[in-house]
């Protein structure tokens, strides 16, 4: 330690600060905690075994700020929201003007911009992926804010965080909130993946009938093959566990509505402000509060009598490539936000560096990241669905998707997402679509004009009163 001081100090021992501050005592840095209740500070150094050499507990703020080496830098784990203005507005008069704040949690990108607008201080936004498992050995770590604030974190950042080969999955993607911002996406595409695997597990376990353990080895079958990634190893873990308290599966036992903290929602909130299409993401938000409405679908289903049919028309091959599809156009969805972004913001974010910061330590990591950042990178500013590699992808298996959609439907099984992908797949190649019927129909009742496929503005149908006058002159 320096001078008996710590390296970095870190406010929030819940289930990521802890896991965060372990691993970075155990990459050789000492970390000075505190949280806000005082005796999980004292148990989580009292178990933290020979790594406690290198924690300084600290139960104050006070004594937090004292234990840290100037220039401080301080990471905040808490929840998002008020609990991190607060935390700010208690710091930041105990600190050096050129003291660094750092907020590693979740915080919608908009709050991340005005406290990087308001600080007294140095302030950096940086999203962290990766649960406790991650946190503990290596996040990917997403940073927002000025280089030389990240300069002064960056070889901890890069220490701590996973690696895919040799390279470190941190950096600095932006100004402001763009890591916040990258981070957000990231948890919308996590959302949209999620409830697409959900989605297919509905179809074989009341589609085919299947028990919990088929079902898990599917899914650890399909973890060999092209989608293999953390969020279908997992599923298949889920699908294989037991209920402790009764022995039953614990599939069977966990009630079917899906929490959430707001990220699904932010991203769904943002890509509406933007305009820009994020329809299997937005789907799976949608899913998630259609889930959370358990007492009016049990009043649905006594009066419809219960949706999902036993059917066997779809096999697992089919259904595996209906997934490969629907995974290529949640992600293609969260880049093309991304890119929108930086339209608005002016910002400069990297797509192809933001897949690969994604190719270890997040939730969705997945063995495509790797060619999604060679097909970002070689096709920059394209829609990933069109780029060579993954259009070709999506070629050989969307025809699965619409199998999936088509039999889901047919059977009565709900399948949101992946119906929304494959709309937003089929809408994005239709060069004709059928919007004109929509301007019709605006200008038929507010008058609103619409533009004439000669290249007019402007035009009004016959129903106008008066006769349309074009405000401009046809485009050359
Ligand atoms: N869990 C996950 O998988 C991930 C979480 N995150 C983000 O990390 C952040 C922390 O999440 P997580 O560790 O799961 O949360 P936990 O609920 O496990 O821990 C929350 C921590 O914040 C402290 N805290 C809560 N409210 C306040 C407050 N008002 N003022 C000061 N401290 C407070 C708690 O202290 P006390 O012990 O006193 O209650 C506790 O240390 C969140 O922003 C979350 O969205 C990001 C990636 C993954
Ligand atoms: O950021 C995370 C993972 O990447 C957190 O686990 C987050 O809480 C997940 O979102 P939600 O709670 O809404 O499911």
């Amino acid at each position: 330690m320096q001078d008996g001081q710590a390296r970095i100090g870190l406010i929030g021992l819940g289930t990521m600060g802890a896991a965060l501050a372990s691993n970075i005592a155990e990459k050789g840095f000492e970390v000075a905690v505190f949280n806000r209740t005082t005796q999980v500070t004292r148990e989580f150094v009292a178990d933290a075994g020979d790594l406690a050499a290198r924690m300084v507990p600290t139960e104050t703020l006070e004594a937090l700020v004292a234990a840290i080496a100037p220039p401080r830098a301080i990471i905040l784990m808490v929840p998002a929201g008020q609990p991190v203005d607060d935390q700010i507005a208690a710091l930041r008069p105990l600190l050096d003007a050129d003291d660094l704040i750092i907020d590693c949690g979740n915080a919608n990108f908009h709050e991340t911009d005005r406290r990087v607008a308001e600080a007294t201080g140095p302030f950096l936004g940086v999203g962290v992926s990766g649960g406790e498992e991650g946190a503990r050995h290596g996040p990917a770590i997403m940073g927002g804010g000025d280089p030389a604030h990240w300069a002064r974190v960056e070889d901890i950042m890069l220490a701590i965080a996973a690696h895919h080969g040799d390279e470190p999955c941190a950096a600095l993607v932006g100004p402001e909130g763009a890591g916040h911002f990258v981070k957000m996406v990231h948890n919308g595409i996590e959302y949209a993946d999620m409830q697409m695997i959900a989605e297919v597990y509905g179809i074989l376990r009341e589609g085919h009938g299947m028990g919990y353990d088929a079902i898990a080895d599917v899914f650890a079958r399909w973890d060999e093959g092209p989608l293999k990634s953390y969020l279908i190893e997992i599923s298949s873990a889920v699908a294989r566990a037991r209920d402790v308290a009764t022995g039953e599966p614990l599939l069977s036992q966990i009630i079917d509505a899906a929490g959430q903290k707001g990220t699904g929602r932010w991203t769904a909130i943002e890509s509406q402000h933007l305009m820009t299409p994020i329809p299997a993401i937005e789907a799976a938000v949608v899913a998630r509060n259609v889930s959370s409405r358990r007492e009016e679908r049990a009043r649905g289903e006594a009066m419809f009598g219960a949706a999902p049919e036993r059917f066997d028309t779809l096999d697992h091959d089919t259904l595996e490539r209906a997934l490969i599809a629907g995974k290529i156009l949640c992600y293609a969805q969260g880049f093309v936000m991304i890119a929108a972004t930086c339209e608005a913001h002016g910002w400069d974010i990297d797509l192809p560096q933001v897949a690969r910061l994604w190719r270890e330590g997040c939730i969705i990591r997945s063995t495509m990241l790797d060619d999604m950042a060679a097909a970002l990178e070689a096709h920059p500013g394209e829609n990933l669905m069109r780029t060579p590699f993954f259009a070709n992808l999506l070629k050989e298996n969307h025809g699965a998707l619409r199998r999936v959609v088509a039999e889901a439907a047919l059977h009565g099984h709900p399948t949101p997402a992946l119906s929304s992908g494959l709309a937003y797949f089929d809408a994005m190649r239709t060069a004709r679509g059928t919007a004109a019927l929509i301007q019709g129909q605006r200008d038929f009742f507010g008058l609103h004009g619409f533009e004439h496929v000669n290249g007019l503005f402007h035009q009004h149908g016959p129903w106008a009163r008066q006769t349309a006058t074009p405000k401009h002159e046809p485009k050359t």
